[in-house]
């Protein structure tokens, strides 16, 4: 860990206690993120992005069994009584998720909303906060902010209410903003802004972002670092460029030749085969097996592979180690 890392994750494993039996949803993923850097999950539905999220900021559900270690700012947030991790993370880290309304109360004018953990965090005065949130809601591009500050969600549209909510995440100025797929249910300009717009803040604010999403794309886009997720485990992980110029998993190959990409505009998609795996009934060895159109090596059905380096900074938990890219 380095003085400039913000967020360190070591070993988390998450088991969710279901009446079908104990879920892992989450096995020994590791990774950290910088001051500055955009780290994105990638992966499937029920891969594990969010849990493993929710699992480092101490907000898994009750259900769940936490281990492994995570320090934030160098503080080891698993070691710390629940109303102290709540009081760092509130300080700290800021969410912003798919819908909104999640974070937002449909009944308390937004400015009230955008500063509630300002007032509670930083100590600020009422008076202090509305013009707090008339600041905060001109950064994030709400126009007339001065005049909004008092309407309420409805009276926004679903990118300005995501706005809003990005707004609300940077009201204690976090060092970490956690976005969990903040783009997906927006049409495709709002999209584009939003993510221009949480670019261009963390430029001028240094904030580290974990960016949880299915898009590749966005990924290409904004990402410093990116981790593939399958199974509840990373399968690859390493800077941006090295894991879309030789990605070495074959989950990772399959990804990227499923993403839309402009260029190829017309040209068929190639879909992954099968489904995902249930946690239930994960396959003992690497869990992409039974989809996996390369089958390398007999290992792969029964021992699961060790995540292994094939670049700087690049690793990868496959036996596959044929042509890349
Ligand atoms: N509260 C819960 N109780 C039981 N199992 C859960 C719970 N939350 C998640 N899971 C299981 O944990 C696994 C990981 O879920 P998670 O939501 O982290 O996936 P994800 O990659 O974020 O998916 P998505 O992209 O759909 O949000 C899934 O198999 C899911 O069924």
């Amino acid at each position: 860990m380095t003085d400039s890392t913000v967020l360190s994750v070591d070993d988390l494993t998450v088991t969710v206690g279901t009446r079908r039996g104990p879920v892992r949803a989450v096995a020994g993923v590791s990774w950290q993120v910088r001051q500055g850097e955009t780290f994105a999950l990638v992966g499937e539905s029920g891969s594990g992005k969010s849990m493993t999220l929710l699992a480092a900021t101490g907000l898994a559900p009750r259900a769940a069994t936490v281990t492994g270690r995570v320090r934030l700012l160098g503080t080891e947030l698993t070691a710390l009584p629940d109303d102290r991790r709540r009081k760092v993370r509130g300080r700290h880290v800021g969410f912003v998720f798919q819908d909104p309304m999640t974070s937002l109360n449909p009944v308390l004018p937004v400015g009230r909303q955008v500063t509630e953990a300002a007032e509670e965090h930083l100590g600020l005065t009422r008076r202090a906060a509305r013009d707090r949130a008339v600041e905060l809601l001109e950064l994030v591009g709400i126009p007339s902010a001065a005049r909004r500050v008092d309407a309420y969600p409805h009276q926004f549209s679903g990118g300005m209410r995501q706005r809003v909510a990005i707004a609300m995440a940077l009201a204690c100025e976090p060092d970490l903003l956690i976005a969990d797929e903040p783009t997906t249910a927006l049409d495709v300009t709002t999209q584009a802004q939003i993510i221009e717009l949480v670019a261009d803040l963390q430029a001028r604010l240094g904030t580290a972002v974990v960016w949880v999403t299915h898009d590749l794309g966005v990924v290409a886009g904004i990402a410093d670092t990116v981790a593939v997720m399958y199974g509840g485990r990373i399968v690859e992980q390493g800077p941006v460029d090295a894991v879309f110029d030789t990605p070495t998993h074959p989950y990772t190959r399959a990804l990227l030749a499923a993403r839309p990409d402009p260029s190829r505009r017309g040209e068929d998609l190639v879909a992954i085969p099968g489904s995902p795996p249930s946690p239930l009934d994960l396959p003992p060895g690497c869990a992409f097996w039974p989809r996996c159109p390369v089958r390398a090596d007999p290992r792969c059905e029964h021992e699961l592979p060790p995540l292994t380096p094939v670049g700087d900074g690049h690793t990868v938990r496959t036996f596959y180690r044929g042509e890349a890219g």
